[in-house]
């Protein structure tokens, strides 16, 4: 009978979620020598054990498969059935699971070990992305240095992973049939557990595109302000490469000369951060300080010894910032190639928030040992670091000097917030709207270049700095594109994060709707154990229940809604208004003359 059944049943999962640990265990092992040391020999030895763990997944699933798991009683054990009945790309055959693996592995290995020759030196050809590139996109205001290293990086690391992405594509869509899905965007767009998924991200852009239309308004005229209007026009997009950032997708490295008020006092972390000799070390004690101060648990010692937070200079690795869980409950690392600088104590912040949800969960079940969905696990660090980046903290750290909020500074902080959080949101909505076009084969590979940018001229306002081809491939110059990490989860997170933030600013006493002495923008939680509490409560629930309900847990909601966002810049807002009437500027763009179709 069924009570029986359920039983036998539940002995049945917890043989399996065992083997599932010591499985995913070696996975990461496998993967983390691979991407520490990126060599022929690693991406093998990464491949066979990846491949014959894949065997060991396909023969457990047969075994699954039969329980008539649909009919339980107990939701949890459903759940686990549920999930476990999901086989994966494991599904594919040894021959195809194998070329899967090799066009990841080699777009990956291209994109991390790529490099370009230097604008003012032609014989100097090692420039990696970091921190030599990103350097420059955070230093030069030559446009014509900018412009060299945009191009020359989407050749070295776009358009060379092409074929590879184009096999990916046909290799992964496979995959998803065999998982009962049409295509990888509906197959993606499952993992969300809502059944309208696309809709409600198209409803958030709604929601705050009015807010991006008068920051990009105001951002384009201080450009042309700073290049002139044969660099920028009055009416048109934004040229890509002026933005500070290889993607254009957060600006702020061009905060120093197009802040509201630049008269008034900058808080310049990074400069701080150098005068006072910090290192990448005391970052992360920094940042294991304040999860700490949240009654959060401690990087445990094994963190400390296995992580790697500097780039080794033996040896090539993937420098892309990542979180890494080895399913064994105390083995936990970050590699990342930390430069010190306000952007890096922001993304550390952001993988010690991976960290932590793994900490947080590392007693559920191993088939629960993830975010309640994709966006809330990319969520939890940049909750953190919005109380850390209020100028109220980093005056408490030490990071900044002055005297408190007047109108104008307030002003100064939400637009430094804004050109990270608003600036952002299109970029990571066009790039998952591109490959969810691109699976379900509306673009075709003769077309992957030109559909990539009408969505980003249209979405964000940018045009490419020069006129683009079908030879290029701009989109994998982006890692996650290369690496085949979804990205729909960013777009989630920078929405989510605000309904986190005011929730456990109102916990911490550091916020209340209406009060002027309790604003969003000067919230910190530090040492708030009631705040940590709430949010330990809903990190420790992994994805063992429907993620509205992990919402509901810390901010009462059950919807992912932009209003903590439009709350939180709601003063930037006005006044972007009020300035760009004032100026008279343009809102929005008119096509571009670029040609990239
Ligand atoms: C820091 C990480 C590793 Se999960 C990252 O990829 N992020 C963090 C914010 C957006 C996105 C990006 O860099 O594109
Ligand atoms: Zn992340």
């Amino acid at each position: 009978d069924l009570e029986a059944r359920e039983h036998e049943a539940r002995e049945y999962m917890l043989h399996l979620d065992k083997a599932t640990g010591l499985r995913k265990n070696r996975a990461s092992l496998a993967e983390w020598e691979y991407t520490s040391n990126i060599t022929k020999e690693n991406e093998e030895k990464s491949i066979q054990t990846h491949l014959e763990l894949s065997r060991q997944e396909k023969a457990a699933w047969e075994e699954t498969k039969m329980y008539g798991w649909q009919d339980f009683q107990d939701f949890t054990l459903r759940r686990m059935f549920k999930k476990y009945s999901q086989l994966g790309v494991a599904a594919l055959p040894d021959d195809k699971f194998q070329a899967l693996m090799r066009t990841v592995s080699g777009m990956e290995s291209n994109y991390a070990t790529a490099k370009i020759c230097s604008y003012k030196n032609e014989s100097k050809c090692d420039l990696s992305l970091e921190p030599e590139i990103t350097e420059i996109f955070s230093t030069s205001q030559d446009p014509e240095e900018l412009k060299h290293a945009w191009v020359e990086w989407h050749n070295a690391a776009g358009a060379t992973a092409k074929k590879n992405f184009t096999d990916y594509v046909n290799l992964y869509n496979e995959a998803a049939k065999l998982n009962g899905f049409d295509n990888v965007a509906e197959w993606w767009q499952s993992e969300y557990e809502v059944p309208d998924f696309e809709e409600q991200l198209a409803k958030l852009w709604e929601d705050v595109k009015p807010l991006y239309q008068q920051l990009h308004a105001y951002v384009r005229k201080r450009l042309r302000d700073k290049y002139g209007d044969k660099v920028v026009s009055a009416r048109g997009p934004i040229p890509a490469h002026l933005l500070g950032n290889m993607w254009a997708q957060t600006w702020n490295n061009i905060e120093s000369f197009t802040r509201p008020y630049p008269d008034k006092k900058e808080i310049d972390v990074t400069q701080a951060m150098r005068d006072q000799n910090y290192t990448p070390m005391k970052m992360f004690q920094m940042s294991d300080e304040f999860f700490r101060s949240l009654n959060l648990t401690a990087m445990p010692e094994k963190f400390w010894k296995n992580s790697i937070i500097e780039k080794p200079t033996d040896r090539e690795i993937v420098c892309h910032a990542s979180a890494w869980d080895f399913f064994d409950g105390e083995d936990f690392r970050i590699k990342q190639c930390t430069t010190v600088d306000y952007e890096y104590f922001q993304t550390t912040h952001h993988e010690m928030g991976h960290i932590q949800y793994y900490l947080q969960y590392r007693d559920q079940p191993v088939v629960f040992r993830d975010g309640a969905n994709q966006g809330f696990h990319e969520a939890v660090g940049d909750t953190i670091a919005l109380s850390v980046s209020s100028p109220k903290h980093l005056r408490r750290v030490g990071l900044a000097t002055g005297d408190a909020e007047d109108e104008q500074t307030e002003i100064n902080q939400l637009y430094k917030m804004g050109i990270d959080k608003i600036a952002f949101l299109p970029f990571a909505y066009t790039l998952d709207l591109f490959r969810y076009g691109v699976f379900r084969r509306k673009t075709l590979p003769e077309d992957y270049n030109c559909h990539y940018w009408k969505l980003r001229e249209q979405l964000q306002g940018v045009e490419p700095p020069v006129n683009r081809t079908e030879d290029d491939f701009d989109a994998a110059a982006k890692y996650h594109v290369s690496s085949n990490v979804e990205y729909a989860r960013y777009y989630v997170s920078f929405i989510i994060q605000f309904q986190f933030h005011r929730g456990v600013c109102q916990l911490a006493g550091e916020h209340a709707a209406g009060d002027p002495n309790k604003k969003l923008v000067d919230c910190d939680i530090y040492q708030s154990v009631a705040a940590g509490n709430a949010l330990a409560n809903m990190l420790k629930m992994g994805s063992s229940k429907p993620w509205p309900d992990a919402m509901e847990a810390l901010t009462g909601q059950r919807e992912m809604k932009a209003d903590g966002l439009l709350e939180y810049f709601r003063p930037l807002h006005d006044w972007l208004r009020a300035e760009n009437q004032r100026t008279g500027e343009h809102i929005g763009w008119e096509p571009t003359n670029m040609e990239y179709c």
